[in-house]
């Protein structure tokens, strides 16, 4: 039961999912709710924003309010918008009326076709998401995620020692499938559906790739076809595990999730289509910031430089064996460039469902029935919260504190008490009680693969090109379900560097 929420995934859903949003509120305005920015045109125009510019719809019509709290009036309801790291705060906070998963368990069965009857078991019985966080959140943290953590970090070793010197890629590519063949590796055990038949894995990207026009759900066939038939055969995929027993080597997250689902009635096809959705949150994500960040590091040579002597100085242990625990703790400038990566590719928006009217800070009145939402796409271009050079990618923003500093005008971070961000600023992990659990894992498998490519290789331009393309423009006006995506392919050659051809990587856990 996996989502991650954005502003403008929830609010295009509503589009299709009517009932859902327009039970808010038709009451008359208190003067205590947050002040409305209106659309010219009445009902969808806030809607026909959205589809046409995305994201970026939001966070330009968010310039006409001042306040830290805005609705949006729509399709007879409201939305309510927060673009302020203290009252987010606030927000996260009010668990007892604001609730995430009511949000989870309506949009869960949307992202992977589920029957109505499953449908309403997860909706109706707050046990099962209960004790689902309870499966699901423990074995992730950093104590308990060892073993996933050795299984993740074997498979990379392989993977980095396997590439042939010259090889031709698409980084996009070619890093995404090896972290979900790895993720799927370490979760369902190596007779994973996607291990069995390796073309699920493209299967799975066709889903994820148009899953938002999946969970519309009007005329799949024709505007989510290739969604459609991904799924279906990834489902397909999932029955097979299941009825050959692979379940058996599957991690205790993985076996205990499935006894849950029995113990509720959900049959084995509507288990499997929840696989999917469990699969959604563990590899999209951290397979495509793993691709930001390569992106980010090599396409400046004096930061790679930088990069490579942080890691050979603190986090080498042995000729050629790298320790994740080492890049964790030791290397400051890599962990600042994964966080400000995923500030700029990972602007989540936490969404919560208003089930009581809700006052925050004494101030703003959220009403019953609405739909709350943080709006990381505009927190985190928020120049008074970052700096004036918000909009570019800054290598050491997150170097001497792990929320974030604000720059001075020359872009300079401090280590200052008073420079620190406010920690509900940073929303890519989302915040609260939605707060990723996967957060320890993403570190590690994003910063450990990142680094073993950073040592053992040099990115080069293919065969016939001069220069290596960087920075693919980026998906933004999408809806982005997940991290954002590139628009074109990244083409690189993989050269192994001089002097380490035949060195044997390790990536320790
Ligand atoms: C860079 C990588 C990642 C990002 C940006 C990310 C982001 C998020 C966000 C924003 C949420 C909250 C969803 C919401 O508010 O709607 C979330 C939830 C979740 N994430 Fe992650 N995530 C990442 C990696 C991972 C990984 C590696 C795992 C597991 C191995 C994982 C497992 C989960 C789960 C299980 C939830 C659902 C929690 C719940 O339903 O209560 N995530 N993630």
């Amino acid at each position: 039961m996996v989502i991650t929420t954005t502003i403008v995934g929830a609010l295009a859903l509503a589009v299709a999912i009517g009932a859902f949003l327009s039970i808010a509120s038709r009451a008359k305005v208190d003067a205590r709710e947050p002040p409305a920015i209106y659309s010219p045109i009445p009902f969808f125009g806030h809607i026909i924003g959205m589809l046409r510019e995305g994201p970026l719809y939001i966070a330009r019509i968010s310039a006409q309010s001042s306040a830290p709290i805005f609705a949006m009036p729509m399709l007879g309801g409201k939305s309510y918008v927060c673009k302020n790291p203290q009252y987010a705060a606030l927000i996260q906070r009010a668990t007892s009326t604001l609730d995430f998963d009511g949000i989870v368990v309506n949009m869960t069965p949307r992202m992977v076709g589920s029957h109505a009857k499953t449908s309403r078991i997860l909706v109706e019985s707050q046990e099962l998401m209960k004790r689902s966080h309870g499966i699901i959140n423990p074995p992730l943290s950093q104590q308990h995620m060892g073993s996933i953590a050795a299984i993740q970090l074997a498979h990379f070793g392989d993977f980095i020692n396997k590439i042939q010197n010259g090889h031709e890629v698409d980084l996009f590519r070619f890093i995404t499938r090896e972290v979900t063949a790895a993720t799927m590796r370490s979760f369902y055990g190596p007779r994973n559906p996607f291990a069995v038949d390796p073309s699920l894995i493209e299967a799975f990207w066709d889903w994820e790739w148009e899953i938002v026009a999946y969970m519309v759900g009007v005329m799949r066939s024709v505007f989510a076809r290739k969604a459609q038939a991904g799924l279906e055969r990834c489902v397909k995929g999932f029955e097979k595990y299941a009825a050959e027993d692979g379940y058996k080597d599957a991690s205790g997250l993985v076996q205990n999730r499935k006894a849950l689902h029995e113990d509720f009635g959900i049959s084995p096809h509507e288990h499997a289509r929840l696989e999917l959705g469990l699969c959604f949150g563990f590899n999209s994500n951290a397979s495509i910031t793993t691709f930001w960040v390569l992106n980010n590091i090599f396409s400046r040579p004096p930061l790679l430089a930088e990069v490579r002597a942080e890691i050979e100085r603190n986090a080498i242990v042995s000729p050629g064996t790298i320790a994740f625990t080492k890049l964790r703790d030791n290397c400051p400038l890599l962990n600042s460039i994964y966080k400000e990566t995923m500030r700029l590719a990972a602007p989540m928006t936490s969404a919560r469902m208003v089930h009581e009217d809700t006052l925050i800070a004494d101030t703003f009145l959220l009403r019953k029935g609405a739909v709350v939402q943080i709006a990381g796409g505009i927190l985190h271009q928020d120049a008074t919260i970052w700096g004036p050079d918000v909009s570019s990618f800054n290598a050491r923003r997150f170097e001497h504190n792990w929320t974030g500093s604000k720059t001075d005008k020359d872009g300079n971070v401090s280590n200052a008490k008073g420079d620190q961000v406010h920690a509900s600023a940073f929303r890519g992990f989302g915040g609260g009680a939605s707060l990723c659990p996967g957060r320890f894992i993403a570190q590690m498998e994003i910063i450990s693969l990142a680094a073993a490519v950073v040592c053992a290789f040099d990115l080069e331009a293919p065969q016939g090109k001069t220069t290596v393309e960087w920075d693919p423009p980026r998906d933004d006006k999408r809806f982005p379900f997940s991290v954002v995506k590139p628009l074109r392919e990244l083409n690189v050659q993989l050269k192994r560097r001089e002097g380490l051809e035949d060195v044997h990587w390790t990536l320790q856990a």
